[in-house]
């Protein structure tokens, strides 16, 4: 079955998410996505993953502040600092709430000891800004916003009702986090254009960014294999 086309308004996500699908589906139709959508994914593996996510979200808003340094102009800085704001104050609270009801108060959350595919990952995509210039960085940066907002569309749209996971689906396909990866797409597009042109598949920069978008894409892949684990 071919995937839904997503929403957002990258040309260039389109055409990575085209050119690297089979890294891109398994991520995307994860087991553990399925059952976040049907209900079925047990509540320790849910827990589980929820507490990785919250370091992992934490390392991922420093990627953006490295996008703070590696911006060519105030309009990328502010749109990274913008993102950095969003997962502060949007994206983390989630996490902090639904752990808050299951008793796990955020010193523990913090403290957390970090799951290898966890640090493979945050540190992946830490070392593409850190090597690479800014559109590496955001080419390992978008998996995971683009992802989840894909993920939260489709969910909405096909979750049983009286899953457990609803309010997790709801702030992922909801108009907040949807309009974040608007936002992204814009500026993921514009420092492209700025970069290495209007004809992404033409730049010989086009491999590597295919590269870095799949590798990105199979370690989303193992970030839920890693919350089956607990299952
Ligand atoms: C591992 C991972 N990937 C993506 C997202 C969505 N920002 C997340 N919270 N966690």
């Amino acid at each position: 079955m071919s995937l839904p086309q997503p929403h957002f308004s990258s040309e260039l996500f389109t055409a990575l998410r085209a050119a690297t699908l089979d890294d891109w589906k398994p991520y995307i139709e994860h087991e553990f996505v399925a059952r976040l959508g049907d209900g079925t994914l047990p509540k320790t593996a849910f827990l589980h993953y929820l507490k990785q996510d919250y370091v992992y979200l934490h390392h991922y808003a420093r990627a953006w502040a490295l996008g703070v340094v590696k911006a060519a102009t105030l309009q990328e800085t502010r749109f990274c600092a913008y993102i950095m704001h969003g997962l502060a104050h949007m994206e983390l609270p989630l996490h902090v709430r639904l752990c808050a009801r299951e008793g796990i108060g955020e010193d523990e959350l913090f403290n957390i000891r970090e799951e290898p595919e966890n640090l493979a990952y945050t540190r992946y995509v830490l070392d593409c800004g850190q090597t690479g210039d800014f559109l590496d960085l955001l080419t390992a940066l978008i998996p995971c916003a683009h992802g989840y907002g894909e993920i939260g569309l489709d969910l909405a749209a096909t979750a049983t009702s009286g899953t457990p996971y609803q309010e997790w689906i709801d702030t992922y396909a909801g108009a907040d986090y949807q309009g974040m990866c608007h936002t992204v797409g814009k500026l993921f597009d514009r420092a492209a254009k700025d970069r290495i042109g209007e004809d992404f598949e033409k730049s010989p920069r086009w491999p590597r960014l295919c590269q870095i978008f799949a590798t990105a894409s199979r370690l989303e892949a193992g970030f839920w294999q890693m919350g089956l684990k607990a299952a």
